[in-house]
């Protein structure tokens, strides 16, 4: 499918003066991802015209160290490097102590100057870039400090997940946060949000006519979301051994895709609109069936294996993970939506790491033919229409649909209709936390978390993870799959027909 033409012209609206604070800017994730995102901002002219950041953690640093580690950061992304000196002209790094409101008033102070001096009047996005632990600690802080206060330009926390560990945990954090906070300045990130192609799943769903007539229940016999990861546990033991699978991807991401796919049409584009129905879907599932609930889910652990033809050690070979772990690295799970379009119609959610390939896919499994005049002269059941959404990394819409075998003879075979993203012209995508930092810059909530939702989604998990951790049996009911397959075979087994132990079949 060729694109006939881009509608309306790729426009961004530039945001207002602001600075960046990033609190953890020490860390992995200030390097990985957000300093190179926004350098990328910066390069594309999509930062604000006056703009500069703040790294704040307790490591001792000079602003040149902090420059340097920085550029090593972006440098190691294979970014051109030609906007750079003047992007570091725009990074500054000042030491605090978390915990200490001293600490943070003498930051207010050094912002002060540094809004003065770059020519920004007090707007400030704060990002949480640090250990999950020290949020609440963070955040009452903060407020104490005065750095919550809109008096002098808007202020937005940015708070990455995980969103507590349960959902008595997230509501605490929730109450440090709205100690400083309100809703509308709290930007709670889902980088899977922020992904286009994830952004992509409404655009088709409601800039169409042609699939949502067909989106419900009498057409579609079951969905498929599968997050699969070549990745081990890398670094982050110590958070994984406490989150485990569920946590770390189910809360969040999968609810999310699950939500774009299932949630009713909003009345507008707009963040509360979007919002309010994702928020609806999840109060809509259906309460996880715990007497039957190793019927509805899978749960494993990775064995020793091969990844692209390396080995690569079991989960607890892994450093930092206790030996006799039973942290789940994958899961499969049945749920329902208990609705009026989706009752009856399993999804079915998968993710695990040290999986066979990276990818991210929607498949929507359509029902069969109501009656198949070919099946006397075929003998053979008719394949049925599936629509398959890639996230990651190929970016793809196909349909698989039904044609006539060329030649004499009456045969069937499956063909595809077939979109990709990489063919449309001028395209210019936007990484996934470019997009979460410039909306967090424009102040648009709709690819984050609103609490009421990250509340829905723990109290949908909650039993579930109360029931495995606690059971008895959970060592017996860990299945194990070898690291570069498609995941345990007892899973393939419980389920029939669905395709998760290879989605790509
Ligand atoms: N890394 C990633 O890919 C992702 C991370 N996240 C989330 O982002 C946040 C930051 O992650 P990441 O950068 O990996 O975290 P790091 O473990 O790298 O920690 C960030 C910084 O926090 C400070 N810190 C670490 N431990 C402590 C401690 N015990 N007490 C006080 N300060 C401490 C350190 O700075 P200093 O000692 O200088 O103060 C460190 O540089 C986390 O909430 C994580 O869940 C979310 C998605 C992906
Ligand atoms: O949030 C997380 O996501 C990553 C996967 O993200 P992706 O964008 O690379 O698909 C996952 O590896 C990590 O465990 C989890 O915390």
């Amino acid at each position: 499918m060729a694109p006939d033409k881009l509608n309306p012209p790729d426009t961004l609206k530039r945001p207002e003066d602001c600075a960046v604070v990033i609190f953890g800017a020490s860390g992995d994730l200030t390097g990985r991802k957000l300093v190179p995102a926004l350098y990328r901002l910066f390069a594309s002219g999509a930062t604000p015209e006056h703009f500069y950041i703040c790294g704040a953690a307790r490591s001792e640093m000079s602003r040149e160290q902090f420059q340097d580690k920085m550029r090593q950061a972006v440098e190691s992304r294979g970014l051109d490097m030609g906007a750079w000196q003047a992007f570091a002209d725009r990074l500054h790094y000042q030491a605090v102590v978390y915990d200490q409101v001293e600490s943070y008033q003498a930051l207010a102070t050094r912002l002060d100057e540094l809004d003065a001096r770059h020519g920004v009047g007090g707007n400030r996005i704060l990002e949480l870039a640090i250990p999950p632990t020290l949020y609440q600690t963070m955040a009452v802080t903060l407020a104490r400090a005065g750095l919550s206060q809109e008096e002098r330009g808007w202020r937005r926390l940015v708070v990455e997940k995980p969103f507590g560990r349960d959902l008595e945990s997230s509501r605490e954090l929730n109450r440090a946060i709205g100690q400083g906070f309100q809703e509308h300045q709290v930007f709670r990130i889902d980088h899977y949000l922020a992904k286009e192609t994830v952004q992509n799943i409404m655009m088709f769903r409601f800039a169409n006519a042609i699939f949502e007539p067909l989106w419900n229940r009498n057409f579609i016999d079951q969905v498929s979301i599968v997050t699969g990861e070549t990745l081990g546990v890398e670094h982050r033991a110590g958070y994984y051994e406490q989150a485990g699978v569920l946590r770390d991807m189910f809360q969040n991401h999968m609810m999310q895709l699950l939500a774009l796919v299932a949630a009713e049409p909003p009345s507008l584009f707009e963040a509360d609109r979007v919002r309010d129905e994702r928020t609806k879907l999840f109060r809509s599932l259906r309460p996880f069936p715990l007497e039957e609930l190793y019927d509805y889910l899978v749960l494993a652990q990775y064995e020793a294996g091969e990844i692209d033809g390396k080995p690569v050690p079991a989960y607890r070979a892994e450093p930092g993970v206790d030996p006799s772990s039973l942290a789940p690295t994958f899961a499969a799970m049945k749920v329902y939506v208990d609705n009026w379009r989706w009752q009856g119609v399993p999804f079915y959610l998968t993710s695990g790491k040290r999986l066979t390939e990276k990818l991210t896919r929607i498949t929507i499994n359509f029902r069969e033919v109501p009656h198949s005049l070919f099946r006397r002269v075929l003998g053979e059941d008719i394949q049925t229409n599936r629509l398959v959404l890639d996230i990651q990394p190929k970016e793809e819409i196909t349909l698989y649909f039904q044609a006539k075998q060329p030649g004499a003879q009456v045969g069937l075979r499956t063909v595809r209709l077939h979109f990709s993203y990489q063919d449309q012209a001028g395209r210019q995508g936007m990484e996934a936390y470019e997009k979460a930092l410039v909306d967090a810059m424009l102040g648009d909530q709709m690819l984050f978390w609103r609490q009421d939702g990250v509340e829905l989604c723990w109290a949908f998990l909650d039993p579930v993870l109360e029931a495995c951790e606690q059971c008895g049996d959970r060592a017996d009911r860990l299945h194990r799959y070898r690291a570069g397959s498609w995941g345990p075979s007892d899973a393939a087994k419980l389920w029939p027909g669905h395709p998760y132990n290879n989605p790509l079949e």
